[in-house]
Protein backbone atom coordinates (compact mmCIF):
# COMPACT_ATOMS: atom_id res chain seq x y z
CA UNK A 1 0.00 0.00 0.00
CA UNK A 2 1.34 3.24 -1.24
CA UNK A 3 0.68 5.30 1.74
CA UNK A 4 0.28 8.74 0.37
CA UNK A 5 -2.93 7.02 -0.53
CA UNK A 6 -3.93 7.19 2.67
CA UNK A 7 -3.34 10.82 2.97
CA UNK A 8 -6.69 11.68 1.11
CA UNK A 9 -9.31 10.68 3.43
CA UNK A 10 -10.76 6.92 3.20
CA UNK A 11 -14.74 8.68 3.57
CA UNK A 12 -16.86 7.39 1.12
CA UNK A 13 -18.23 9.75 -0.82
CA UNK A 14 -21.85 10.15 0.18
CA UNK A 15 -23.81 8.82 -2.97
CA UNK A 16 -26.91 11.02 -2.70
CA UNK A 17 -24.94 14.03 -2.15
CA UNK A 18 -23.22 15.54 -5.76
CA UNK A 19 -19.43 14.82 -6.17
CA UNK A 20 -16.71 16.08 -3.43
CA UNK A 21 -19.15 17.08 -0.94
CA UNK A 22 -19.69 14.56 2.01
CA UNK A 23 -22.09 14.39 4.84
CA UNK A 24 -21.61 12.45 7.86
CA UNK A 25 -25.09 11.63 8.54
CA UNK A 26 -28.29 13.62 10.37
CA UNK A 27 -26.41 13.85 13.55
CA UNK A 28 -26.94 17.18 15.96
CA UNK A 29 -23.85 17.82 18.36
CA UNK A 30 -24.64 21.12 17.97
CA UNK A 31 -28.14 20.68 20.05
CA UNK A 32 -29.22 19.08 23.08
CA UNK A 33 -29.92 15.55 21.95
CA UNK A 34 -33.53 14.48 21.96
CA UNK A 35 -34.12 10.85 21.32
CA UNK A 36 -37.16 10.60 19.32
CA UNK A 37 -39.39 7.48 21.05
CA UNK A 38 -40.02 6.22 17.30
CA UNK A 39 -42.49 3.27 16.66
CA UNK A 40 -40.36 0.63 15.86
CA UNK A 41 -40.28 -1.03 12.80
CA UNK A 42 -41.31 -4.79 11.81
CA UNK A 43 -38.57 -7.64 13.05
CA UNK A 44 -39.11 -8.38 9.20
CA UNK A 45 -36.47 -5.98 8.30
CA UNK A 46 -33.81 -7.69 10.15
CA UNK A 47 -35.56 -11.44 8.97
CA UNK A 48 -35.08 -10.23 5.65
CA UNK A 49 -31.82 -8.60 5.53
CA UNK A 50 -29.86 -11.73 6.84
CA UNK A 51 -29.26 -9.88 10.13
CA UNK A 52 -30.84 -12.46 12.41
CA UNK A 53 -29.40 -15.35 10.84
CA UNK A 54 -25.36 -13.85 10.55
CA UNK A 55 -26.59 -13.43 14.82
CA UNK A 56 -27.53 -16.65 14.95
CA UNK A 57 -24.41 -18.14 13.70
CA UNK A 58 -21.90 -16.23 15.35
CA UNK A 59 -19.78 -17.21 18.59
CA UNK A 60 -18.83 -20.42 18.37
CA UNK A 61 -20.59 -20.16 14.26
CA UNK A 62 -21.99 -24.09 15.30
CA UNK A 63 -23.61 -23.58 18.56
CA UNK A 64 -26.04 -26.63 17.47
CA UNK A 65 -23.17 -28.41 16.30
CA UNK A 66 -21.02 -28.16 19.60
CA UNK A 67 -23.60 -28.87 21.75
CA UNK A 68 -25.05 -31.98 20.12
CA UNK A 69 -21.31 -33.31 19.96
CA UNK A 70 -20.28 -32.67 23.64
CA UNK A 71 -23.79 -34.23 24.80
CA UNK A 72 -22.88 -37.50 22.98
CA UNK A 73 -19.42 -37.75 22.88
CA UNK A 74 -16.38 -37.93 25.59
CA UNK A 75 -13.26 -35.69 25.27
CA UNK A 76 -11.22 -37.90 22.87
CA UNK A 77 -14.11 -37.69 20.73
CA UNK A 78 -13.99 -34.18 20.58
CA UNK A 79 -10.87 -34.12 19.55
CA UNK A 80 -11.77 -36.37 16.98
CA UNK A 81 -13.56 -33.57 14.98
CA UNK A 82 -11.32 -30.98 15.95
CA UNK A 83 -8.31 -32.72 14.03
CA UNK A 84 -10.55 -34.24 11.57
CA UNK A 85 -11.45 -30.38 10.79
CA UNK A 86 -7.71 -29.49 10.19
CA UNK A 87 -6.63 -32.54 8.66
CA UNK A 88 -7.58 -34.99 6.01
CA UNK A 89 -7.37 -38.68 6.78
CA UNK A 90 -8.60 -41.34 9.04
CA UNK A 91 -9.01 -41.03 12.57
CA UNK A 92 -7.87 -43.21 15.19
CA UNK A 93 -9.00 -42.62 18.69
CA UNK A 94 -8.69 -45.70 21.31
CA UNK A 95 -7.79 -47.81 18.29
CA UNK A 96 -10.87 -47.56 16.23
CA UNK A 97 -11.52 -45.61 13.25
CA UNK A 98 -14.26 -43.58 13.36
CA UNK A 99 -16.58 -42.28 10.17
CA UNK A 100 -17.06 -38.40 10.49
CA UNK A 101 -19.90 -36.85 8.17
CA UNK A 102 -19.80 -33.23 8.85
CA UNK A 103 -22.59 -30.91 6.73
CA UNK A 104 -23.04 -27.27 7.20
CA UNK A 105 -25.35 -27.84 10.10
CA UNK A 106 -24.66 -31.05 11.58
CA UNK A 107 -22.08 -33.14 13.00
CA UNK A 108 -23.08 -37.18 13.05
CA UNK A 109 -20.45 -39.58 14.15
CA UNK A 110 -20.76 -43.29 13.60
CA UNK A 111 -18.09 -45.73 15.19
CA UNK A 112 -16.00 -47.72 14.13
CA UNK A 113 -15.94 -47.85 10.37
CA UNK A 114 -13.28 -47.53 8.46
CA UNK A 115 -13.78 -44.65 5.95
CA UNK A 116 -13.30 -41.01 7.17
CA UNK A 117 -16.12 -39.31 4.50
CA UNK A 118 -16.47 -35.08 4.90
CA UNK A 119 -18.76 -33.57 2.58
CA UNK A 120 -17.23 -30.95 -0.29
CA UNK A 121 -17.91 -28.17 1.78
CA UNK A 122 -15.85 -29.18 4.68
CA UNK A 123 -13.12 -30.41 1.94
CA UNK A 124 -13.14 -27.44 -0.11
CA UNK A 125 -12.98 -24.55 2.58
CA UNK A 126 -12.50 -26.18 5.99
CA UNK A 127 -8.80 -27.18 6.03
CA UNK A 128 -6.48 -25.54 8.55
CA UNK A 129 -3.51 -27.51 9.87
CA UNK A 130 -2.65 -26.54 13.26
CA UNK A 131 -0.21 -23.46 13.45
CA UNK A 132 1.51 -25.87 16.74
CA UNK A 133 1.91 -29.06 14.58
CA UNK A 134 3.11 -27.01 11.29
CA UNK A 135 5.89 -24.85 13.40
CA UNK A 136 8.66 -26.33 11.61
CA UNK A 137 7.24 -25.17 8.23
CA UNK A 138 6.46 -21.67 10.03
CA UNK A 139 10.11 -21.10 11.12
CA UNK A 140 11.27 -22.30 7.55
CA UNK A 141 10.16 -19.89 5.74
CA UNK A 142 10.69 -17.50 8.35
CA UNK A 143 14.10 -17.97 7.88
CA UNK A 144 16.20 -15.01 7.77
CA UNK A 145 13.46 -13.30 7.23
CA UNK A 146 12.05 -10.48 10.04
CA UNK A 147 9.12 -11.81 11.73
CA UNK A 148 6.11 -9.15 12.59
CA UNK A 149 3.16 -10.32 15.29
CA UNK A 150 -0.44 -8.99 14.31
CA UNK A 151 -2.76 -9.83 17.50
CA UNK A 152 -6.42 -9.76 17.88
CA UNK A 153 -7.41 -9.19 21.59
CA UNK A 154 -10.85 -11.12 22.15
CA UNK A 155 -11.07 -14.85 21.40
CA UNK A 156 -7.49 -14.26 21.06
CA UNK A 157 -5.53 -13.08 24.01
CA UNK A 158 -8.07 -13.57 26.10
CA UNK A 159 -11.28 -15.92 26.41
CA UNK A 160 -14.62 -14.68 25.12
CA UNK A 161 -16.88 -14.42 28.29
CA UNK A 162 -20.36 -12.84 29.20
CA UNK A 163 -18.96 -9.37 30.70
CA UNK A 164 -16.75 -7.78 28.40
CA UNK A 165 -15.47 -5.76 31.05
CA UNK A 166 -13.69 -8.80 32.63
CA UNK A 167 -12.10 -10.02 29.09
CA UNK A 168 -8.63 -10.58 31.21
CA UNK A 169 -5.45 -11.72 29.92
CA UNK A 170 -4.14 -14.70 31.67
CA UNK A 171 -0.89 -13.85 33.50
CA UNK A 172 0.90 -16.71 31.88
CA UNK A 173 -0.14 -14.72 28.49
CA UNK A 174 0.86 -11.61 29.58
CA UNK A 175 4.48 -12.65 30.01
CA UNK A 176 4.73 -14.60 26.77
CA UNK A 177 3.19 -11.46 24.75
CA UNK A 178 6.23 -9.69 27.08
CA UNK A 179 8.21 -12.28 25.46
CA UNK A 180 7.47 -12.17 22.18
CA UNK A 181 7.87 -8.19 22.44
CA UNK A 182 11.35 -8.47 23.43
CA UNK A 183 12.23 -10.21 19.69
CA UNK A 184 9.86 -9.09 16.95
CA UNK A 185 7.69 -6.35 16.26
CA UNK A 186 4.39 -6.60 17.73
CA UNK A 187 1.09 -4.88 17.45
CA UNK A 188 -2.57 -5.51 18.53
CA UNK A 189 -5.50 -5.00 16.75
CA UNK A 190 -8.66 -5.12 18.14
CA UNK A 191 -12.41 -3.67 17.64
CA UNK A 192 -11.59 -2.23 21.22
CA UNK A 193 -11.03 1.31 22.28
CA UNK A 194 -7.26 1.57 21.94
CA UNK A 195 -7.65 3.14 25.05
CA UNK A 196 -9.32 0.12 26.97
CA UNK A 197 -7.33 -2.48 24.36
CA UNK A 198 -4.10 -0.79 26.12
CA UNK A 199 -5.61 -1.04 29.45
CA UNK A 200 -6.33 -4.42 29.14
CA UNK A 201 -3.13 -5.73 27.39
CA UNK A 202 -0.47 -3.59 30.37
CA UNK A 203 2.64 -3.70 27.92
CA UNK A 204 4.13 -0.60 26.80
CA UNK A 205 6.76 -2.40 24.27
CA UNK A 206 3.54 -2.96 21.95
CA UNK A 207 1.65 -1.16 18.73
CA UNK A 208 -1.50 -0.68 19.84
CA UNK A 209 -4.78 -0.10 16.61
CA UNK A 210 -8.03 0.01 18.79
CA UNK A 211 -11.64 0.51 17.63
CA UNK A 212 -10.75 -2.23 14.38
CA UNK A 213 -7.82 -0.26 13.11
CA UNK A 214 -9.37 3.05 13.13
CA UNK A 215 -7.33 4.23 15.57
CA UNK A 216 -3.49 3.42 15.35
CA UNK A 217 -0.45 4.88 17.44
CA UNK A 218 2.78 4.59 16.04
CA UNK A 219 6.31 6.05 17.44
CA UNK A 220 7.43 9.38 16.98
CA UNK A 221 10.64 7.66 14.80
CA UNK A 222 8.04 7.26 12.05
CA UNK A 223 7.81 9.63 9.69
CA UNK A 224 4.42 10.29 8.12
CA UNK A 225 2.00 13.04 6.90
CA UNK A 226 -1.07 12.27 8.04
CA UNK A 227 -1.12 12.14 11.94
CA UNK A 228 -1.64 13.68 14.99
CA UNK A 229 0.67 14.40 17.24
CA UNK A 230 0.14 12.65 20.64
CA UNK A 231 1.37 11.45 24.02
CA UNK A 232 1.06 8.06 25.44
CA UNK A 233 0.38 6.25 29.10
CA UNK A 234 4.41 7.36 29.92
CA UNK A 235 3.88 11.11 28.15
CA UNK A 236 6.16 10.06 25.69
CA UNK A 237 5.47 11.54 22.45
CA UNK A 238 3.95 9.45 19.62
CA UNK A 239 1.70 9.62 15.99
CA UNK A 240 -1.83 8.53 15.98
CA UNK A 241 -3.46 7.72 12.41
CA UNK A 242 -7.07 8.15 13.08
CA UNK A 243 -8.95 8.27 9.37
CA UNK A 244 -12.20 8.30 11.28
CA UNK A 245 -12.01 11.22 13.19
CA UNK A 246 -14.73 13.58 11.84
CA UNK A 247 -17.35 10.61 12.82
CA UNK A 248 -16.60 11.08 16.46
CA UNK A 249 -19.19 13.05 17.21
CA UNK A 250 -21.84 10.99 15.33
CA UNK A 251 -20.56 7.64 17.00
CA UNK A 252 -21.35 9.38 20.41
CA UNK A 253 -24.73 10.44 19.11
CA UNK A 254 -25.41 6.74 17.68
CA UNK A 255 -23.85 5.70 21.45
CA UNK A 256 -26.26 7.80 23.48
CA UNK A 257 -29.29 6.69 21.11
CA UNK A 258 -28.93 3.09 21.25
CA UNK A 259 -28.14 2.85 25.32
CA UNK A 260 -31.67 4.69 25.24
CA UNK A 261 -33.59 2.13 22.78
CA UNK A 262 -31.81 -0.78 24.29
CA UNK A 263 -32.78 -0.29 27.91
CA UNK A 264 -35.52 -2.06 27.99
CA UNK A 265 -33.96 -5.08 26.60
CA UNK A 266 -32.47 -7.00 29.79
CA UNK A 267 -28.74 -8.62 29.25
CA UNK A 268 -28.00 -5.98 26.15
CA UNK A 269 -25.13 -3.81 26.92
CA UNK A 270 -23.64 -0.76 24.29
CA UNK A 271 -19.98 0.34 24.38
CA UNK A 272 -18.37 3.23 22.84
CA UNK A 273 -15.19 2.72 20.75
CA UNK A 274 -14.64 6.29 19.83
CA UNK A 275 -14.76 5.64 16.45
CA UNK A 276 -16.95 2.35 16.29
CA UNK A 277 -20.02 1.23 19.14
CA UNK A 278 -20.88 -2.51 19.82
CA UNK A 279 -24.57 -3.66 20.89
CA UNK A 280 -24.17 -6.94 22.49
CA UNK A 281 -26.52 -9.38 22.69
CA UNK A 282 -24.53 -12.66 24.55
CA UNK A 283 -26.80 -12.10 27.52
CA UNK A 284 -29.79 -11.28 26.03
CA UNK A 285 -32.60 -14.32 25.60
CA UNK A 286 -32.42 -15.48 22.10
CA UNK A 287 -36.88 -14.81 21.81
CA UNK A 288 -35.61 -10.80 21.78
CA UNK A 289 -32.82 -10.91 19.42
CA UNK A 290 -34.93 -10.01 16.35
CA UNK A 291 -36.00 -7.26 18.77
CA UNK A 292 -32.77 -5.91 19.55
CA UNK A 293 -31.55 -6.09 15.95
CA UNK A 294 -34.63 -4.53 14.64
CA UNK A 295 -33.26 -1.69 17.17
CA UNK A 296 -30.51 -1.34 16.10
CA UNK A 297 -31.54 -1.21 12.46
CA UNK A 298 -34.23 1.24 13.09
CA UNK A 299 -31.28 3.71 14.42
CA UNK A 300 -28.97 3.61 11.51
CA UNK A 301 -31.69 4.53 8.97
CA UNK A 302 -30.73 8.26 10.22
CA UNK A 303 -27.38 7.56 9.79
CA UNK A 304 -26.39 6.51 6.02
CA UNK A 305 -23.07 7.33 6.88
CA UNK A 306 -22.71 4.69 9.52
CA UNK A 307 -22.98 0.38 8.41
CA UNK A 308 -23.40 -2.22 10.35
CA UNK A 309 -20.85 -5.72 10.65
CA UNK A 310 -21.46 -8.55 12.80
CA UNK A 311 -19.04 -9.72 15.67
CA UNK A 312 -18.99 -12.84 18.57
CA UNK A 313 -22.19 -11.98 19.48
CA UNK A 314 -22.49 -8.36 19.17
CA UNK A 315 -23.48 -5.58 16.56
CA UNK A 316 -20.17 -3.48 15.41
CA UNK A 317 -21.76 0.18 14.22
CA UNK A 318 -18.97 1.49 12.34
CA UNK A 319 -18.32 4.66 10.08
CA UNK A 320 -18.83 3.79 6.00
CA UNK A 321 -15.28 4.67 5.27
CA UNK A 322 -13.19 2.06 3.49
CA UNK A 323 -10.78 0.98 6.21
CA UNK A 324 -10.62 -2.22 8.05
CA UNK A 325 -7.99 -4.28 10.46
CA UNK A 326 -6.37 -5.35 6.73
CA UNK A 327 -6.04 -2.13 6.25
CA UNK A 328 -4.48 -1.13 9.42
CA UNK A 329 -1.92 -3.89 9.18
CA UNK A 330 -1.06 -2.69 5.69
CA UNK A 331 -0.61 0.73 7.32
CA UNK A 332 1.54 -0.91 10.27
CA UNK A 333 4.40 -2.46 7.66
CA UNK A 334 4.59 0.42 5.58
CA UNK A 335 5.09 2.75 8.48
CA UNK A 336 7.20 0.62 10.13
CA UNK A 337 9.49 -0.04 7.18
CA UNK A 338 8.51 -3.75 7.09
CA UNK A 339 6.07 -3.78 3.93
CA UNK A 340 9.05 -5.72 1.86
CA UNK A 341 7.69 -9.49 1.67
CA UNK A 342 10.87 -10.91 0.68
CA UNK A 343 12.38 -9.37 3.95
CA UNK A 344 9.34 -9.92 6.11
CA UNK A 345 7.05 -12.26 7.09
CA UNK A 346 4.07 -11.72 8.77
CA UNK A 347 2.01 -13.74 11.49
CA UNK A 348 -2.09 -12.38 12.29
CA UNK A 349 -3.82 -14.34 15.15
CA UNK A 350 -7.29 -13.70 15.24
CA UNK A 351 -11.03 -15.51 16.02
CA UNK A 352 -13.38 -13.01 14.32
CA UNK A 353 -15.19 -12.15 11.21
CA UNK A 354 -13.44 -8.82 11.84
CA UNK A 355 -9.75 -10.18 11.38
CA UNK A 356 -10.75 -11.80 8.19
CA UNK A 357 -9.72 -8.67 6.12
CA UNK A 358 -6.18 -8.85 8.16
CA UNK A 359 -6.08 -13.11 6.93
CA UNK A 360 -7.18 -11.76 3.05
CA UNK A 361 -4.24 -8.85 2.90
CA UNK A 362 -1.71 -11.36 3.97
CA UNK A 363 -3.04 -14.35 2.26
CA UNK A 364 -3.04 -12.30 -1.29
CA UNK A 365 -0.14 -10.27 -0.82
CA UNK A 366 1.75 -13.45 0.10
CA UNK A 367 3.04 -11.56 2.89
CA UNK A 368 2.57 -14.64 5.59
CA UNK A 369 0.19 -16.29 7.94
CA UNK A 370 -3.39 -15.93 8.75
CA UNK A 371 -4.23 -17.92 11.80
CA UNK A 372 -7.57 -18.45 12.92
CA UNK A 373 -8.12 -19.29 16.75
CA UNK A 374 -11.77 -21.41 16.73
CA UNK A 375 -12.38 -25.13 17.74
CA UNK A 376 -15.07 -25.30 15.47
CA UNK A 377 -14.94 -25.66 11.77
CA UNK A 378 -15.39 -22.21 10.14
CA UNK A 379 -14.71 -20.94 6.83
CA UNK A 380 -11.86 -18.47 6.50
CA UNK A 381 -9.00 -17.04 4.83
CA UNK A 382 -6.52 -17.65 7.38
CA UNK A 383 -3.77 -20.45 6.47
CA UNK A 384 -3.44 -22.24 10.07
CA UNK A 385 -5.32 -22.57 12.77
CA UNK A 386 -5.09 -22.96 16.78
CA UNK A 387 -7.72 -24.15 18.93
CA UNK A 388 -7.92 -21.85 21.99
CA UNK A 389 -6.38 -18.87 23.69
CA UNK A 390 -4.15 -21.67 25.62
CA UNK A 391 -2.79 -22.79 22.19
CA UNK A 392 -2.06 -19.01 20.97
CA UNK A 393 -0.14 -18.93 24.59
CA UNK A 394 1.73 -21.99 23.36
CA UNK A 395 2.62 -20.36 19.65
CA UNK A 396 3.75 -17.74 21.11
CA UNK A 397 6.23 -19.09 24.15
CA UNK A 398 7.34 -21.68 21.06
CA UNK A 399 7.90 -18.38 18.64
CA UNK A 400 10.24 -16.82 21.86
CA UNK A 401 12.01 -20.49 22.21
CA UNK A 402 12.81 -20.40 18.44
CA UNK A 403 14.39 -16.94 18.75
CA UNK A 404 16.39 -17.55 21.74
CA UNK A 405 17.55 -21.16 21.00
CA UNK A 406 18.70 -20.00 17.50
CA UNK A 407 19.69 -16.05 17.91
CA UNK A 408 20.17 -15.75 21.70
CA UNK A 409 19.48 -12.50 23.10
CA UNK A 410 19.80 -11.06 19.50
CA UNK A 411 17.06 -9.09 18.59
O1 LIG B 1 -11.25 -7.29 17.77
P1 LIG B 1 -11.37 -7.84 19.16
O2 LIG B 1 -10.26 -7.46 20.06
O3 LIG B 1 -11.62 -9.33 19.14
O4 LIG B 1 -12.71 -7.17 19.75
C1 LIG B 1 -13.98 -7.55 19.25
C2 LIG B 1 -15.04 -7.32 20.30
O5 LIG B 1 -14.53 -7.90 21.49
C3 LIG B 1 -15.30 -7.74 22.68
O6 LIG B 1 -16.46 -8.54 22.59
C4 LIG B 1 -16.22 -9.93 22.51
O7 LIG B 1 -15.57 -10.37 23.72
C5 LIG B 1 -16.38 -10.20 24.92
C6 LIG B 1 -15.53 -10.62 26.10
O8 LIG B 1 -15.06 -11.92 25.99
C7 LIG B 1 -17.67 -11.02 24.78
O9 LIG B 1 -18.47 -10.83 25.93
C8 LIG B 1 -18.43 -10.57 23.54
O10 LIG B 1 -19.57 -11.36 23.34
C9 LIG B 1 -17.53 -10.66 22.30
O11 LIG B 1 -18.18 -10.10 21.16
C10 LIG B 1 -15.62 -6.30 22.90
O12 LIG B 1 -16.43 -6.15 24.05
C11 LIG B 1 -16.29 -5.71 21.68
O13 LIG B 1 -16.58 -4.36 21.90
C12 LIG B 1 -15.30 -5.85 20.52
O14 LIG B 1 -15.85 -5.25 19.37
Amino acid sequence: MDLSSVNASPVLADPLLPMNQTRLGFHSSVFPLLIPKKKPGKVDDVRSNGWLDAMRSSSPPCKRMVKDVEDELASDENDLIYYSWKNDGLFVVKKKLYLIIVSSNAISICTPLLICYRCSFCYSKLKYPSALKSFDHIINRANNKKIVIFLDYDGTLSPIVDDPNRAFMSIDMRAALKGIAKYFPTAIISGRSRNKVYELVGLTELFYAGSHGMDIMFPMSINHTNYIRSTDKQDKEVNLFQPAREFIPMINEVFRILVNVTNDIRGAFVENHKFCTSVHYRNVDEKSWAMIAQRVHDVLKDYPRLRLTHGRKVLEVRPIIDWDKGKAVEFLLQSLGLSNSDEVLAIYIGDDRTDEDAFKVLREGKRGYGILVSSVPKESKAFLSLRDTLEVKDFLKSLVSWKEQNYGNDK
